[in-house]
């Protein structure tokens, strides 16, 4: 299982979660990874976590002020990028841009997609993976995979049905290893997750407990 931990701009340490990510990714067979903000992207990949950016646009080189360049960040040592997260949520001509700019800087993608329909979409575009989230559940501490369990099986069908080698991630709520463990059974790759390590108490204890059935 693929455990992405989005630091979203929680008010936590992005380094001390980036350690965490690393020590408990070396006792576990699943695969961890930590999403900080852009301006941490840095510090975060030099502790040897793995870093994926929350979001980068659909350009190249040249006159873009403000912008997050793919080439940029996989230069600061992201390996991948999430795209068209609920919070950042994109055209599709503009999702599809970015997958390009990703794939040109050698990034992995993780489309977001909100419910089954818009997963096919995404699937469609040749991501590394897509991810389902339903934007209502998000950060309620209620995990999808038991409030809305035929969303993520849906979604691993309607991938499935486009590419059967884009593996499917499902988030919100997701907080513990039983959540993580349901989310296989439902087909999931992964779990992509935020607040129940960025704003717990002590993340590493934290991610110790996602792992700890797998
Ligand atoms: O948006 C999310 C991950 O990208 C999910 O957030 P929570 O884990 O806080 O529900």
């Amino acid at each position: 299982m693929f455990v992405l931990v989005n630091l979203k701009t929680y008010p936590c340490d992005p380094v001390a979660v980036a350690e965490a990510v690393r020590d408990v990714d070396e006792t576990t067979d699943a695969r961890l990874a930590v999403a900080p903000a852009a301006t941490h992207i840095e510090r975060v990949a030099e502790t040897g976590a793995e870093t994926w950016a929350q979001h980068v646009d659909p350009i190249d080189h040249g006159s873009n002020t403000g912008h997050a360049l793919a080439e940029h960040v996989a230069d600061a040592g992201a390996v991948g990028t999430l795209v068209n997260h609920s919070e950042r949520r994109l055209k599709l001509a503009d999702i599809d841009g970015t997958v390009r700019a990703a794939q040109r800087a050698d990034l992995e993608t993780i489309v977001c997609a909100n419910n089954p329909a818009q997963i096919g979409a995404a699937a469609a575009l040749g991501p590394y993976a897509v991810a389902v989230e339903p934007p209502e559940l998000i950060g309620t501490g209620t995990p999808v995979s038991q409030a809305d369990p035929d969303v993520v099986e849906d979604a691993v069908a309607a991938a499935a049905d486009v590419d059967p080698d884009v593996s499917v991630l499902c988030g919100a709520g997701i907080s513990t290893g039983d959540d993580v463990v349901a989310a296989g059974d439902l087909g999931a790759g992964g779990v992509l997750l935020a607040s129940g390590v960025a704003k717990a108490d002590d993340p590493k204890a934290a991610l110790e407990d996602l792992v700890a059935p797998l």
